[in-house]
């Protein structure tokens, strides 16, 4: 008897992560998932193919303009289409066992919200849901009873090293940062630099956002803040290390002095395999580590002066409330300025800190209508601020 096909929803297909979920579910056949719904933004041609490789029952692109091109795409298929924030939120609800999360920014958070309340598992790439509504986040999906399989790397990585590990205590948090493409430059370079060279990561195949935040480690900013919500940790329990081969995914540190890490090649399949196929471990056929021509593993100081969003993240933090959701709307309004040459890559954590100072008073949020009221704030300030540094 053919087994229970379990059902999947991909929100995001079209990018680095999505496209990665869909090699993940055909190297495991796709015949074993019934694909639901899958969504997309500018690109058509990427979200027709993936729905008609998935065979699933709606394709939805954010943008409404691009309804008729997704029609045409989808001519023949017998594949729904559908566009806009009410269609994404609609396709994301239908009842599916597991939802990849993999919209790129706040835009991820009611979509993903939206497939939560439906009870699936929620395989998280989007790190901006947790990073800007935080509790909110959580509370909603506690009350929903969905699961949440954390798929970012390092943060799959500190899932898999406690799941053995239910009763026993965090004592620290050890999260590795590759350093990006400018580890070694010093502030005068990275002031100079470019979108191309920022968007170049040394080891992870990327979108273009996450890769320039790699540059600028406001990647692992909005991680620490991701893992200070996931894991049960305080801030002064999570450090940072820059780790340039990007080998050691994270590592857990617990009370009697040893340290559990994840270790495994630079590819997302891993992390996504292992959220796919949770609680089992399928096979997949990713480069095997091989020791011996590693050679060897560095470690290093991050260095706040050069990468201040790491301070930044740490005040975040420390203040609580929605001082992560300023911080992630001002980092999405500074990294859109950067993308379009209005300023300098410094300026982006600059920009955000600025943001931040004009809106420590911002009260708690209790549900989501505040966070998107926060949200809205901290863009608002944001996008003011760009014109002075871009003076
Ligand atoms: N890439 C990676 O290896 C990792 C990514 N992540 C996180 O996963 C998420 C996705 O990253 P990544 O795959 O690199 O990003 P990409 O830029 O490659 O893809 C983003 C996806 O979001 C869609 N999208 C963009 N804007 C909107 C919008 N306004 N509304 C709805 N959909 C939209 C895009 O559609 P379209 O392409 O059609 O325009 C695309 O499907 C991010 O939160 C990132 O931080 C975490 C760990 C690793
Ligand atoms: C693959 C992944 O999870 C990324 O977040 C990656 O960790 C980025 O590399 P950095 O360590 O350079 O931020
Ligand atoms: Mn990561």
């Amino acid at each position: 008897m053919m087994a229970e096909r379990k059902r999947i929803s991909i929100l995001g297909v079209t990018g680095s992560i999505g496209r990665n979920t869909v090699s993940v579910m055909e190297s495991l056949g796709v015949e074993r998932f019934e694909t639901v719904a899958v969504t997309g933004n500018g690109n058509i041609a990427g979200l027709a193919g993936a729905a008609r490789a998935l065979g699933a029952q709606v394709a939805v692109t954010a943008d409404p303009s691009r309804l008729a091109d997704l029609r045409a795409a989808l001519a023949g298929s017998g594949i729904e289409a559908a566009a806009g924030g009410d269609a994404l939120t609609e396709a994301a609800s239908r009842p599916a066992d597991w939802v990849m999360s993999a919209i790129v920014g706040a835009a991820g958070l009611a979509p993903t919200l939206a497939a939560a309340r439906t009870g699936a598992t929620i395989a998280l790439a989007n790190k901006e849901c947790l990073v800007a509504a935080g509790s909110v986040f959580l509370a909603e999906i506690a009350r929903s009873g969905a699961r949440l399989l954390p798929v970012d790397s390092e943060h799959n990585a500190i899932f898999q090293c406690i799941a053995a590990e239910r009763d026993c205590p965090i004592e620290r948090l050890i999260l590795t940062a590759s350093g990006g493409p400018f580890r070694n430059h010093t502030r005068a370079q990275m002031a100079a630099v470019t979108v191309a060279e920022a968007v170049a990561h040394p080891n992870w195949s990327m979108g273009a956002r996450i890769s320039i935040d790699s540059a600028s480690m406001f990647n692992k900013a909005l991680e620490m803040i991701e893992a200070s919500h996931l894991f049960e940790v305080t801030p002064d329990q999570i450090e940072v290390i820059v780790h340039p081969q990007s080998i050691i995914h994270s590592m857990v540190g617990f009370r009697d002095g040893s340290i559990l890490a994840h270790l495994g090649p630079p590819d997302m399949r891993v992390a996504i395999g292992h959220a796919l196929t949770w609680p089992e471990r399928a096979a997949l056929p990713v480069d095997r580590l091989d020791f011996a021509r590693l050679g060897r593993l560095d470690f290093q100081e991050p260095d706040e002066e050069r990468f201040p969003s790491l301070a930044l993240a740490r005040r975040a933090m420390a203040d609580g409330g929605v001082a992560g959701c300023v911080l992630n709307g001002a980092h999405e309004v500074a990294l859109d300025a950067f993308i379009a040459g209005q300023i300098g890559f410094l300026d982006m954590a600059g920009l955000v800190a600025q943001t931040m100072d004009r809106l420590d008073d911002l009260p708690v949020a209790h549900d989501l209508e505040d966070v998107f009221a926060a949200d809205a704030a901290a863009r608002r300030v944001g996008r003011e601020l760009v014109g002075r540094f871009a003076a």
